[in-house]
C-alpha cells in the first residue's frame, strides 16, 4: 500500500480536493475502489510507469505495470513493425508521458526518423571501428617490418666485422711467419690498439642482437593498452610522448654523466688574486674562487688549525695563492691614496696660473713691512681701508697679472710645507736690510730656497736709510753663491725701501718676469689639488683652513681631504673676506666646512665622494698614530739609525746641518768633511752657519733627513721641543778632530764590510766509526797547521768540495779539546753531515768580517 504522498514519489501532492497536479513524466494515475470486509471501501490512487523506448527489433514488453491495481493496465505495443520509412529524424519533441498506442503520425515518424539516424551511425561506427583496426594492423605491420630491417643490418655488421678480424688475424699470421720478433711486436701493439676499441666497435660482435633481443622486453603502457584494445587518440599520442620522454630524459642523463665526467678533473681558472699586507681566510678565499674550507684544510695539512675568520699576512697569503695555483699581486695600504695628487694632465689643457711668491730673510730686515707695503699699495680690489681680513695669503695685481704672496714670513712655514712634502712656493723673495747686509738667518733662508729648488730674487731693503750699503749686499751674497745680476749672476736684484714704497713696482716686475721664464701653468678644468697654508679652529665657523689652489678649481659642495682631515665644502672666503663661487689655480681662499683643523704644508685634494674621503683620512690618522709611537720611541734621525738606513737604501750620502761658534770653525769643519768624500760615500752639507741651534734647523734637517751638529753652540729650547718631536739627533762638539771622527765612522760604517778568510790546517779521514747515539765520528789525522773548535770546516774529496759548516765535535782520545795540533790525531764529527768517507780532507779555516774604513 502506498500513498502519494509518502515514500519516493517526487511529484506535487495530488489530492481529490485540490485541482492542480503535475504529473510526473512517464507516469499514468488512475483511482481504484478497494472494498474492504465490513462494507468497508476505499479510494486508492495507482500509478503505471511507462517503459520510454525500446531498439527496433526488440520484443514489446509492458512498460510499467501498475503498482497496485487488479486489473492489468496498458501494455506497449511494439514499434518496428509500423515505422514507415522517412528523411532524418527531427529533434526529438515529445519524449516521454506516452505509451505508443497513443502516439501521433507526427511522433510516430519522428521516431522512425530517429531510428534510421540511428542505424546510420551505428554502421560508420561499424565502419571506423573496421579501419582502426585496419591501421593498427598496418602500424604493427610496419613495426614489425623496422625490427626485421634493424635486426638484418646488425647480422650485416657482425658479418663485416668478422670479416675483417678474420682478414686481420690472416694478415697477423702471415706476418707472423716472415718476421717472428717483427710480428710479436705488432701483435702486442695490436692488442693494445684493439683493447681501446672494444666497448665502442666491438659491442655488436660480442653480442648480436637478434631480433628478439632488438623487441622492448616489456612493452610499454601504450601497447598495453592497444592490446586490450583500448586504442584511443589519447593512448596512442601518449605513446609517442612516452617516447619523446625517454628520450630527452636519457638525453638528461647522458648530460649529467657527462658534466661528472668533466667535473671531476675541472679545469681550473687561474686568477690574480690581489693580496693586501692582512686578510682573512676567508676573503682570500673568495678572491681565489676557492672554499674556504679548502685553504682551512691546506692549512689543516700544514699543521695550522685555522678558522675562515683568522687573518694572515700577505705572506703567507701569497704561499697559499701560489699554491692553489694562481698568481698574486700585492697591494699595499697606502695604494689607498692612489690616484689622490698628481694626475696628469693634458699638456693643451694647461693655461698660464700666477706665481706664487714667498717672502724670507733675517730678523728686522723687514719682510713683514714689505709684505705689507705691497698689499697696501697693490692689493687685487683696490679698495679704501686696505685689507679687511687676514686670511695668511693673499693676491695683488701688477699690469693686469695677479701675483699671489703667501703671508707668512719667516721659513717657518716654507719648512714646514717642504717637510709634509707640498711645495706651495714658486719663486722666494730674499730681504735683505742693506744697512745691516748677510745675516745667518738670510744665509738659512738661501740655504731652504736652495733645497727647494726655488729661484730667488733679492730685496735689499731699507735703502732709505743713510748707512744702506746695496753693494755690500751683493758682494757678500756671492759668497753665499747666490749671483745678482750685477754681479754676472743671475739672480735678480732690486734695491727697496718699504717704509717708502720705494722700487715696489720694480719688484713685481721682476716677479712676473722671473715667473715668465718659470712658465707655470696649470689646469683649471679638473678637480682641486693644494695645499693648506694655515688651518686654525675659529670659534664661530669652526675648523677654517686657508688653503692655496695649485691645480683645478675648486667649488663649494666639493669633498675636500686635506691631511688627516676631511669636509664638504661649505663656503669660500677670499683675501677680503668675500664669500666666492670658484677658486681658480694660485688663488689662496679660506675653507669652511672641514670635519679637523688640518696642519700648515697639508696637501689637500678633492675626492669623489664621502667613503674615499673618510677611507683616506682613516688610513692617514692611523698612520700618523703608528708614527707617533715610533717617534716617541726615538726610531729615527739618530746617526745609527741614519747609517742603518743609508746602508738598506743603498745612499751614499750623509746629510748633515752644521751649527758652530764662529764662521771660521764652520769653515774649518766644512773643510775636514770635504775630504772624507770617495768616490762611494760622502758628507753632505745640507746647511752650515753660525749661531745656535733653532727651530728653523731642526725642521731643514727634518725635510732632508739629516743630522744636526752643533760646534761650541747648543739648540734652544724650541729647536730641542722640535728635535724630540721629529725624531732627530743633535749632536755636540768643541773637538773638531772628534767631530771629524764620528762623521767618518759613520761614513765608515756605510761602507760595506770585508769578509776575510784564513786558512787553519788540514786533516785527513783514516777511519770512520759509526758510534751509537753520536753518529759517524772521523777519525783524522792533523796533515797541516791545526784544527779548531768553533772554527768553519770544509770536507774535501778529490779536490772538490762536499760540504762546507761547523765542526760538532773534536776528540783528542775521549776529551773534548779546544784545538789539536799538527801531527796528532783526532775525532772530528761534523754538525749536521755524516757522508764522510776515509782519505777526505777536512779543512779548518776562519772568518773574519773586517770594516772598512776610510
Ligand atoms: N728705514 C726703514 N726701515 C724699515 C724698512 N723696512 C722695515 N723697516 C723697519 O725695520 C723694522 C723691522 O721690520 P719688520 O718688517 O718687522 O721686519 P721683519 O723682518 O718682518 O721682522 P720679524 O718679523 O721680526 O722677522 C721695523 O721697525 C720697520 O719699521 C725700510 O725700508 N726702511
Amino acid at each position: 500500500m502506498s500513498d502519494t504522498k509518502s515514500g519516493d514519489d517526487k511529484t506535487l501532492s495530488v489530492t481529490p480536493k485540490k485541482t492542480l497536479t503535475l504529473k510526473r513524466p512517464g507516469t499514468e494515475q488512475s483511482v481504484v475502489r478497494q472494498n474492504f470486509s465490513h462494507g468497508r471501501t476505499k479510494q486508492v490512487q495507482v500509478e503505471i510507469k511507462k517503459r520510454k523506448f525500446s531498439m527496433p527489433g526488440d520484443k514489446p514488453e509492458p512498460v510499467a505495470a501498475p503498482v497496485l491495481t487488479p486489473k492489468p493496465a496498458v501494455v506497449a505495443a511494439p514499434v518496428v513493425q509500423e515505422a514507415p520509412k522517412a528523411p532524418p529524424p527531427p529533434p526529438p519533441v515529445e519524449r516521454s508521458g506516452m505509451v505508443l498506442n497513443e502516439l501521433s503520425r507526427g511522433e510516430m515518424e519522428a521516431r522512425r526518423r530517429a531510428l534510421e539516424g540511428s542505424k546510420v551511425r551505428e554502421v560508420e561506427d561499424r565502419q571506423r571501428a573496421a579501419e582502426d583496426a585496419k591501421r593498427r594492423a598496418e602500424d604493427e605491420e610496419r613495426r614489425k617490418r623496422e625490427r626485421e630491417d634493424s635486426a638484418r643490418r646488425q647480422a650485416e655488421e657482425e658479418a663485416r666485422l668478422q670479416t675483417e678480424a678474420e682478414s686481420r688475424r690472416r694478415a697477423e699470421e702471415e706476418a707472423r711467419r716472415r718476421a717472428p720478433l717483427a710480428a710479436e711486436l705488432a701483435t702486442v701493439d695490436d692488442e693494445e690498439e684493439a683493447k681501446p676499441k672494444r666497448p665502442g666497435a666491438g659491442a655488436p660482435v660480442r653480442r648480436p642482437v637478434t631480433p628478439e633481443v632488438a623487441r622492448p622486453a616489456k612493452p610499454t603502457k601504450a601497447e598495453e593498452d592497444r592490446r586490450r584494445g583500448k586504442l584511443t587518440l589519447n593512448t596512442a599520442l601518449s605513446d609517442e610522448d612516452a617516447r619523446a620522454r625517454s628520450l630527452s630524459s636519457m638525453r638528461r642523463r647522458q648530460e649529467k654523466f657527462k658534466r661528472a665526467m668533466h667535473n671531476e678533473p675541472r679545469e681550473k681558472v687561474m686568477r690574480e688574486v690581489i693580496l693586501p699586507e692582512t686578510i682573512t681566510i676567508q676573503e682570500l678565499a673568495q678572491r681565489m674562487s676557492e672554499r674556504a674550507v679548502d685553504v682551512v684544510k691546506y692549512f689543516m695539512k700544514q699543521g695550522q688549525i685555522l678558522k675562515p675568520g683568522d687573518i694572515i699576512d700577505a705572506d703567507t697569503a701569497e704561499l697559499v695563492a701560489t699554491e692553489f695555483g694562481h698568481t698574486v699581486r700585492r697591494v699595499a695600504e697606502s695604494d689607498i691614496e692612489e690616484g689622490l695628487f698628481n694626475i696628469a694632465d693634458n699638456a693643451e689643457d694647461l693655461v698660464s696660473r700666477p706665481p706664487v711668491v714667498t717672502i724670507m730673510g733675517h730678523v728686522d730686515h723687514g719682510k713683514t713691512s714689505l709684505l705689507d707695503a705691497i698689499r697696501n699699495a697693490n692689493v687685487v680690489s683696490g679698495e679704501a681701508g686696505g685689507i679687511t681680513q687676514h686670511i695668511g695669503a693673499y693676491q695683488v695685481e701688477k699690469n693686469g697679472q695677479k701675483i699671489t704672496f703667501i703671508d707668512t714670513p719667516g721659513h717657518a712655514a716654507f719648512t714646514a710645507m717642504r717637510a709634509r712634502g707640498a711645495q706651495a712656493t714658486d719663486i722666494a723673495i730674499l730681504v735683505v736690510a742693506a744697512d745691516d747686509s748677510v745675516m745667518p738667518q738670510t744665509i738659512e733662508s738661501i740655504s731652504h730656497a736652495k733645497a727647494a729648488g726655488v729661484p730667488i730674487i733679492v730685496a735689499i731693503n731699507k735703502i732709505d736709510k743713510h748707512d744702506a750699503d746695496p753693494q755690500k749686499v751683493r758682494s757678500e751674497l756671492l759668497r753665499h753663491e747666490v749671483f745678482v745680476e750685477s754681479m754676472g749672476g743671475e739672480v735678480l736684484d732690486v734695491e727697496v725701501s718699504a717704509t717708502k714704497g720705494t722700487n715696489l713696482d720694480k719688484l713685481l716686475e721682476a716677479i712676473l718676469l722671473q715667473a715668465e721664464i718659470l712658465d707655470l701653468k696649470a689646469n683649471p678644468d679638473r678637480t682641486a689639488e693644494g695645499v693648506v697654508i694655515e688651518a686654525q679652529l675659529d670659534k664661530g665657523r669652526g675648523p677654517v683652513a686657508t688653503v692655496l689652489v695649485q691645480t683645478g678649481t675648486l667649488m663649494p659642495g666639493d669633498i675636500l681631504v686635506a691631511g688627516n682631515e676631511w669636509g664638504r665644502v661649505r663656503a669660500l672666503v677670499n683675501d677680503r673676506g668675500e664669500q666666492v663661487k670658484e677658486a681658480p689655480p694660485a688663488m689662496p681662499v679660506e675653507v669652511l666646512g672641514l670635519q679637523g683643523t688640518p696642519q700648515a704644508g697639508d696637501r689637500f685634494a678633492v675626492v669623489n665622494n664621502e667613503a674615499r674621503a673618510r677611507e683616506i683620512t682613516e688610513y692617514r690618522q692611523r698612520l700618523a698614530r703608528e708614527k707617533a709611537v715610533a717617534k716617541h720611541a726615538g726610531q729615527r734621525g739618530s746617526l745609527e739609525q741614519m747609517m742603518s738606513q743609508l746602508q738598506t737604501s743603498g745612499l751614499k750620502e750623509f746629510p748633515l746641518v752644521i751649527k758652530g761658534d764662529v764662521q771660521g770653525s764652520i769653515e774649518a769643519i766644512n773643510a775636514a768633511l770635504d775630504k772624507l768624500g770617495t768616490d762611494e760615500v760622502r758628507a753632505r752639507i745640507v746647511h752650515a752657519g753660525a749661531g745656535a741651534i733653532t727651530e728653523s734647523d731642526v725642521s731643514l734637517a727634518e725635510t732632508s733627513g739629516a743630522a744636526i751638529i752643533g760646534f761650541n753652540v747648543r739648540a734652544n729650547a724650541q729647536a730641542r721641543a722640535a728635535a724630540v718631536a721629529a725624531g732627530i739627533e743633535i749632536r755636540y762638539y768643541s773637538i773638531i778632530y772628534n767631530l771629524v771622527d764620528d762623521v767618518k765612522a759613520a761614513l765608515s760604517g756605510l761602507l760595506s764590510p770585508e769578509r776575510r778568510e784564513t786558512f787553519i790546517g788540514n786533516a785527513e779521514i783514516l777511519e770512520i766509526f759509526d758510534i751509537t747515539k753520536v753518529g759517524k765520528i772521523a777519525g783524522c789525522r792533523v796533515t797541516e797547521g791545526k784544527v779548531e773548535r768553533g772554527a768553519g770546516v770544509r770536507l774535501i774529496r778529490d779536490n772538490v768540495v762536499i760540504h762546507e759548516g761547523t765542526l760538532k765535535t773534536l776528540k783528542r782520545f775521549k776529551d773534548e779539546v779546544a784545538e789539536v795540533p799538527g801531527g796528532q790525531e783526532c775525532g772530528m764529527a761534523f754538525q749536521n753531515y755524516e757522508d764522510m768517507r776515509v782519505g777526505d780532507i777536512i779543512e779548518c779555516f776562519r772568518v773574519e768580517m773586517v770594516t772598512r774604513t776610510l
